[in-house]
């Protein structure tokens, strides 16, 4: 089981255009349709598989909001900010 993270940690560790939500980081995707946002909601659902951790994702048109939060350990672990990460890199390749 992962340690949760220290209020100075998340903040040190969020990755850019990620914010606090209390036991939640979350960001909002935009896209330029609705296809788009389901076509990358995919790719994080498989990233989530790989890792075994599983964020809330919500498809709205045009925009797709991740939340992440370690629900075993009730708050912000290393597991959260490193799915963030990774749907960063993915987003940005
Ligand atoms: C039984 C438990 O749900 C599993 O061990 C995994 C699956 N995916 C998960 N995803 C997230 N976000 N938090 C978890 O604690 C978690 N646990």
């Amino acid at each position: 089981m992962a340690d949760l993270l220290s209020d100075d940690e998340i903040e040190a560790q969020l990755p850019d255009d990620w914010t606090r939500d209390g036991d939640e980081i979350v960001r909002t995707y935009e896209f330029d349709d609705y296809l788009r946002g389901v076509n990358f909601a995919q790719m994080v659902g498989e990233i989530a598989e790989a890792q075994f951790h599983h964020p809330e994702i919500v498809i709205r048109y045009a925009e797709v909001e991740i939340r992440l939060t370690s629900h075993e350990e009730g708050g912000i672990t290393d597991a959260d900010i490193e799915m963030a990460d990774l749907i960063e890199s993915e987003r940005n390749a």
